[in-house]
C-alpha cells in the first residue's frame, strides 16, 4: 500500500506539490490527472524517493521510501522520457537490471521479449521513442514490481501496443498483486484502466476518488417539455444541479446523484423528452477543472 501523507515540495519558492495525501491500495490502479504544472510529476518523483519533500511522509508498506534500498528494491518508475544507460542494448539493461532489482525474472523478460518482438541486440538510443517505450515496459515488468509508478505511459505508444501493454498491466495487478500509479493527460485512456482517480491542479489535491463512485454521481440531463410550456418551478429541489443550459426548447443539465432518484424527480413532471447520460471522466474533469477556474470549455457538447 502507497500512503502519502501532507506532502510539501518547492522549488526556488514555488510550491509544486502542497499538502497533497493519498493512498493507493495494493493491487489497484490509481489514475493522477491534472492540469498542465499542477505537480504530477513532482509527487510521482517524490514517490519513488528522487526528490526529497520539504515536508510530509511516503510510505509503501508502512515503511518509508526516501534513502531505502529495501523500499526502492520493489519499486519500478518509468518516467515521462524512459531512461536508459547510454549505448546499452535491452540485454545489457537486462543484465544491469538484474543486478540490482532481487526479484528480477528471466522467465519473464523472455516471455515479455517474445511479446513485444524488439531487437535486444539493439542499442535502445537508436529505437523509436514508441519502441524504448516499449522495451522500457520489458525491462520494467521484468523486475516484477510491488510498486510501478508510470509518467505518461502510453505516450508514443500505438493502439495495438496501448492495448497490450494495458493488458499486460491488468494481468499484473489482478495476478500479483502490483500496485500502479498512473499520471496521465489521456484520460480516455486511464477511464478503463484505473480504480482510482485523483485531481491535481497548482499542487494541490482538488478530488480523490473511486472511479465508478465519481462516474455514478455525476450525470448529463437533457430535457423538454411540451412546446411552450415552461420549465415546472420546484423540478430540481430535490437534485444538485451542477451546471444549467438552455438550447432552444431543451434544457441540459449537469446533475449530482443517484441516476434512480434524479429519474424518479424529473420523470414525475412528465417531460416529453428526458435523457439521462453518464459523464465521461473527460468530462467530469473538465468540469471540476471549470470549478475553481481553470478555462472551461462547454462540456455538454
Ligand atoms: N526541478 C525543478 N526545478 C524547478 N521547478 C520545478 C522543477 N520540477 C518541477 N518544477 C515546477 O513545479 C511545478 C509542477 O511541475 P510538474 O512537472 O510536477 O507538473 P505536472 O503536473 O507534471 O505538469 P505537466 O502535466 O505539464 O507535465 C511547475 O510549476 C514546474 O515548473
Amino acid at each position: 500500500m502507497i500512503k502519502i501523507s501532507h506532502i510539501r515540495k518547492s522549488f526556488d519558492g514555488l510550491e509544486a506539490v502542497e499538502n497533497v495525501s493519498l493512498t493507493v491500495n495494493s493491487g489497484s490502479i490509481y489514475g493522477l490527472l491534472g492540469s498542465n504544472g499542477a505537480g504530477k510529476t513532482t509527487l510521482l518523483k517524490l514517490l519513488s524517493g528522487l526528490y526529497v519533500p520539504d515536508e510530509g511522509l511516503i510510505s509503501i508498506d508502512s515503511q518509508p521510501v526516501y534513502e531505502n534500498p529495501e523500499v526502492k528494491e520493489k519499486i519500478f518508475f518509468i518516467q515521462d522520457t524512459p531512461h536508459f544507460l547510454p549505448h546499452y542494448t535491452t540485454k545489457q539493461m537486462a543484465q544491469f537490471y538484474e543486478s540490482i532489482y532481487p526479484r528480477w525474472s528471466e522467465e519473464r523478460y523472455q516471455e515479455l521479449v517474445a511479446i513485444f518482438q524488439v531487437d535486444i541486440h539493439k542499442k535502445i538510443h537508436r529505437f523509436s521513442k514508441g519502441i524504448q517505450r516499449q522495451v522500457a515496459f520489458i525491462l520494467a515488468l521484468s523486475t516484477l514490481p510491488e510498486v510501478l509508478i508510470l509518467d505518461e505511459p502510453l505516450d508514443g505508444l500505438d493502439p495495438v501496443m496501448r492495448k497490450k501493454v494495458k493488458g499486460l498491466l491488468i494481468d499484473d495487478v489482478a495476478e500479483r498483486e502490483m500496485t500502479v500509479l498512473i499520471s496521465s493527460h489521456n484520460l480516455r485512456e486511464v477511464e478503463d484502466l484505473c480504480d482510482f482517480v485523483g485531481i491535481m491542479h497548482k499542487g494541490q489535491m482538488m478530488i480523490e476518488k473511486d472511479l465508478d463512485d465519481l462516474k455514478s454521481d455525476t450525470h448529463k440531463v437533457q430535457i423538454a417539455f411540451k412546446s411552450g410550456a415552461p420549465v415546472p418551478p420546484g423540478i430540481f429541489d430535490s437534485v444538485k444541479v451542477l451546471h444549467k443550459e438552455k438550447r432552444g426548447s431543451i434544457l441540459l443539465l449537469i446533475v449530482k446523484g443517484k441516476e434512480e432518484e434524479v429519474t424518479a424527480s424529473i420523470e414525475k413532471y412528465q417531460p416529453v423528452i428526458f435523457d439521462i447520460l453518464p459523464l465521461t471522466l473527460e468530462e467530469i474533469f473538465i468540469y471540476e477543472m471549470g470549478d475553481v477556474g481553470y478555462a472551461v470549455e462547454n462540456i455538454l457538447g
